[in-house]
C-alpha cells in the first residue's frame, strides 16, 4: 500500500530538507526549513505517483496493442470508434477539457495515430 504524505511529514526536517547537500532555496524554492521539509515529503509522494502513472501508461498501451492485434488477426477492424468515444467521454467527465486531451494521448499511445 502506498504511504500517505501526511504519515511521512513528521520527521523529515533534517534528513531530507537539510543534510542532503546543496542549497535549500535552490532545491525547494524556499530556505525556511519547515516548509522545505514538507515540500521534500510531498515530492516523495509526487515521485511515487509519477512512477505509478508511467507504469500504468505503459501497461495500458501494451494491452491496447494486444486488443488490436487480436482483433486484426481475427479479421476485425483496427479501431472501434464507439469504444474510443466512451473513453474520451469518461475522461472529459472526470477531468474536463484536459481529460479529453489526456485520453487522446492515451488512445494514440496504444493504437498509434489515426
Ligand atoms: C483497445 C481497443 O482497441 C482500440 C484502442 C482503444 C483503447 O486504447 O482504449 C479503444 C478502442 C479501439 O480503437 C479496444 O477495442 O478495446
Amino acid at each position: 500500500m502506498m504511504t500517505d504524505v501526511a504519515e511521512q511529514s513528521g520527521d523529515t526536517t533534517d534528513t531530507q530538507a537539510g543534510e542532503a547537500g546543496g542549497d535549500t532555496a535552490a532545491r525547494f524554492g524556499t530556505d525556511e526549513p519547515g516548509a522545505a521539509a514538507r515540500i521534500a515529503a510531498i515530492r516523495e509522494r509526487i515521485d511515487e505517483i509519477d512512477r505509478t502513472m508511467i507504469a500504468l501508461w505503459q501497461e495500458r498501451a501494451e494491452l491496447s496493442r494486444e486488443v488490436g492485434a487480436t482483433r486484426m488477426a481475427s479479421g476485425g477492424t483496427r479501431l472501434v470508434l464507439s469504444r474510443e468515444r466512451e473513453i474520451l467521454e469518461r475522461f472529459r467527465h472526470a477531468l474536463g477539457a484536459d481529460g479529453t486531451q489526456l485520453a487522446l494521448l492515451l488512445l494514440r499511445a496504444g493504437r498509434g495515430p489515426l
